[in-house]
């Protein structure tokens, strides 16, 4: 498993860490965080480049908000891998899994899947996957989802979306959405927003207080939302080829 190191400003020398700074002042983007995506050698104390925690995007916002449609454009540009938590858990209701009926029917009512089933989803498709950088998108939709995948994954992500769209617009969208998905009505879409309103919004302020948080206007065409996302993404190219 992969574990990311508490702290490595002692290993740092104060050249490299104004460097670092400076990174920081120009891009708005925590490059301590991109540095210590690097892998402490516990024995021998030295930082090793042989394994490399992956750089992981939490991809939030409410239903019908936009974060798959995003989300394909970022990996469109940016190469990364998107596991969406809600796909995850459809697949597993159609490979008929022992979690598959309970799974739909807290998708049907609204609700959210117990936070084992969903990390333990995510976290073999991370394992199973070669890929150094994650879009997880629907994910953590609670408080209990973000601590259970901090637990078990041994690292928090490194930057968190969070697509800002009034409740008439999610809801419009949802309802033309036409994927025959079963969650798509108007009951369901309701409860879905006051689960988001309850439990989603806290964990957004969780990160948002850690300064990991990127709000992004979720209003207007595709294209005008995807190029407020872009510059996120454009700025973290300079401290990943440092
Ligand atoms: N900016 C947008 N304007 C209008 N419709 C959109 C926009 N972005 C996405 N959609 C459509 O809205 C629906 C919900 O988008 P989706 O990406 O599935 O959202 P989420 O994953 O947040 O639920 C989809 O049918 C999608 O094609
Ligand atoms: N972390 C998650 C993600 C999704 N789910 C369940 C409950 C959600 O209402 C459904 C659908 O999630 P999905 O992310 O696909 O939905 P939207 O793209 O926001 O419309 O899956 C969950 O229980 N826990
Ligand atoms: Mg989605």
């Amino acid at each position: 498993m992969w574990r990311r190191v508490a702290s490595l400003s002692p290993l740092v020398s104060s050249s490299k860490s104004r460097l670092l700074n400076q990174v920081q002042v120009a891009y708005g983007f925590n490059a301590w965080q991109m540095f210590s995506t690097q892998v402490l050698n516990p024995v021998e104390g030295g930082v090793s480049d042989s394994r490399r925690t992956p750089f992981v995007t939490f991809v939030l916002g409410g239903p019908g908000s936009g974060k798959g449609t995003q989300c394909t454009r970022i990996v469109e540009t940016f190469g990364f891998t998107h596991l969406s938590a809600g796909d995850l858990l459809r697949r597993e209701i159609s490979s008929n899994s022992e979690n598959g009926s309970m799974i739909l029917s807290t998708i049907k009512e609204g609700k959210i899947v117990p936070s084992v089933v969903t990390v333990q989803l995510i976290q073999k498709a991370i394992e199973t996957s070669d890929s150094d950088k994650f879009l997880i998108d629907g994910f953590p939709r609670t408080e209990e989802n973000r601590i259970a995948y901090e637990r078990v994954i041994g690292a928090e992500p490194d930057i968190v979306l969070f697509f800002d769209c009034p409740e008439e617009e999610m809801v419009k969208r949802v309802l033309n959405r036409n994927q025959g998905r079963i969650d798509d009505n108007i009951d369901t879409v309701k409860e879905r927003l006051k689960v988001f309103a309850e439990l989603n919004l806290p964990v957004i302020k969780h990160y948002s207080k850690k300064g990991k948080l990127y709000k992004i206007d979720g209003t207007g065409s595709e294209d005008e939302i995807f190029e407020r996302v872009r510059p996120v993404f454009a700025a973290l190219r300079y401290p990943v080829l440092f």
